[in-house]
């Protein structure tokens, strides 16, 4: 049709093979001009494998990109796309400013680099975008992860592109920080900057994309405009199937053995926090940014000093001065956040990072590891958990960030310890692993586990918990339980509770 504007992208017949895997298999996808155009589907779907072939990482075997109705090759030519990925790529030794400058460029001064206007710039960039500027001189290692975000958001955006990618930017934010990037987005589009969008989290969408694609197992399955969706039929296209919803156990509350005593701990300037986990029982601690939930977990799991008070498992005091191999010993795991930088045993395969200690499947330590035994093991676990591949001699790293999530979170279930600690257990993950990994932590607290959720997911907190806690300026500010536990609960406890008016600048 003549008349038909030529779209910001295109993309036709676009096929990627990784050894078996076809990773990507004759995709089609159209982002209009100014329009925020999300892709959704599950872990593994190939949306990653089709950004990094647009950001040029990956060659494609197949296929054609045009971008403003010229043909282009990503990685030989230099093209107007702004790239923010999950993993931000900020360097936390420096500052923002010059993180700013990395991407921008170095301003110049008679042949000298100009710090003025190095921070000036920075200024400028934060203010074109409508965000209240930090100090450019600031290390980004002192930031919160939503300041962060804004920061990797940014950056990219100083390239001054037409077009932005954004994979995952609200992984591990906050409800309210990520409505500041939403707005930021939606700034940008009354621009004529066109969004792509790839996101887990489906309810944010409604509100801010314009169209929605759907990939499944490498292959395109539906475009529609957000008017014509609603939740469920996403679910429909990305999973092929309904969902099936995993309601939370309705005997919240108490009743139950203690497991977890927490009495007066003090974290540096936070504190005193003083709380109980049942066992059976799923408690999720939530907050805002600098609101200190993460740090009570890793204390606990003695990965920070415990300074002040005391900690009790089954009724017994754990040392202040016990370590973390000690803790793991009394029955005390956590699976971290960063899951990249503390979890994953990269070159190695999936068994080996399901078991990195041969004493997990019922072995002991220093006896010879039973290979035949653990692949049998991982077998079943992958299979438990839908990892895809469930192979467990592939690479951890050929794995999509979902499914890595899911072995972590496998690993440590098979230690059979009392008392989980799961940092953001859900970021990353799809909607129907999302609700197998809900599931399986429902399983293992059922069977007399206490399981304590450290989450910014306020929706995960609402389904998942038998109760929450909501931390704010370092104290806690509100506890909610049974019907009253619910995502607008969570919302309205915690922006009075932890920050007046949240920022992310
Ligand atoms: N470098 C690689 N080597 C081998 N296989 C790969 C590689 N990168 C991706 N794959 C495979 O390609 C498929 C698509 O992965 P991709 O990372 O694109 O999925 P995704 O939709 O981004 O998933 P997630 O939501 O979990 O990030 C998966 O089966 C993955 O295991």
């Amino acid at each position: 049709m003549a008349d038909e504007p030529i779209p910001a992208v295109s993309i036709r017949g676009l096929t990627k093979r990784f050894l078996s895997t076809l990773a990507l298999d004759h995709v089609d996808l159209t982002i209009r001009r100014g329009e925020i155009h999300a892709l959704v589907g599950e872990n593994g779907a190939g949306k990653s494998t089709l950004i990094k072939t647009l950001a040029g990482l990956y060659t494609p075997d197949e296929g054609e990109i045009h971008i403003d109705g010229r043909l282009v090759h990503p990685g030989s030519e230099d093209l107007p796309i702004a790239f923010v990925h999950q993993d931000l790529g900020l360097v936390d030794e420096l500052s923002i400013g010059e993180n700013v400058a990395l991407v921008a460029g170095f301003p110049k001064s008679g042949g000298f680099i100009s710090w003025r206007r190095v921070w000036s710039q920075t200024r400028d960039i934060y203010a074109t975008m409508g965000v209240e500027p930090p100090d450019p001189r600031a290390l980004v290692g002192t930031l919160s992860a939503a300041s962060k975000a804004v920061l990797g958001i940014v950056r990219a955006l100083s390239r001054k592109a037409g077009i932005v990618v954004l994979d995952e930017p609200t992984a591990s934010l906050p409800g309210p920080d990520a409505e500041h990037l939403f707005d930021i987005l939606r700034r940008l589009r009354a621009s004529g900057t066109s969004i792509l969008y790839v996101s887990h989290r489906l309810n944010e969408l409604f509100g801010l994309a314009d169209s929605v694609t759907v990939f499944r197992d490498g292959r395109h399955v539906s475009t529609n405009p957000i008017g014509a969706l609603t939740t469920d039929a996403i679910v429909r296209d990305m999973l092929g199937r309904d969902l099936e919803i995993d309601h939370r156990g309705a005997e919240a509350g108490g009743g139950r053995p203690l497991l977890l005593e927490v009495e007066g701990l003090c974290i540096g300037e936070q504190g005193p926090f003083s709380f109980t986990v049942g066992a059976g029982e799923v408690l999720g601690l939530v907050g805002l940014r600098g609101a200190g939930h993460e740090a009570i977990g890793r204390t606990i799991f003695g990965a920070r000093r415990q300074e002040q008070g005391t900690i009790r498992l089954g009724g017994d005091v754990i040392p202040a001065d016990l370590g973390i191999a000690g803790r793991i010993a009394r029955g005390i795991a956590l699976l971290a956040g960063d899951r990249l930088r503390e979890s994953a045993i990269s070159g190695m395969s999936l068994r080996e990072n399901l078991y990195p200690n041969t004493a997990n499947v019922g072995g002991r330590a220093f006896l010879p590891i039973r290979h035949d035994r653990e692949t049998a093991e991982a077998a079943r676990v992958l299979d438990r958990f839908d990892v895809r591949p469930p192979d467990p001699s592939a690479l951890i790293d050929w794995l999509s960030g979902g499914n890595q999530q899911k072995v972590f979170v496998g690993r440590w279930l098979a230690t059979g310890a009392r008392l989980f600690i799961m940092e953001e257990p859900t970021a990353g993950v799809d909607i129907g692993a999302k609700g197998v990994i809900h599931r399986m932590l429902r399983d293992i607290a059922a069977q007399g586990a206490g399981i304590l959720v450290i989450s910014s997911d306020f929706e995960e907190v609402a389904s998942l918990c038998d109760r929450a806690l909501v931390i704010g300026r370092g104290a806690i500010v509100a506890e909610l339980a049974g019907s009253a536990l619910t995502l607008d609960g969570l919302i309205a406890r915690s922006s009075t509770g932890a920050e007046a008016a949240p920022s992310v600048s």
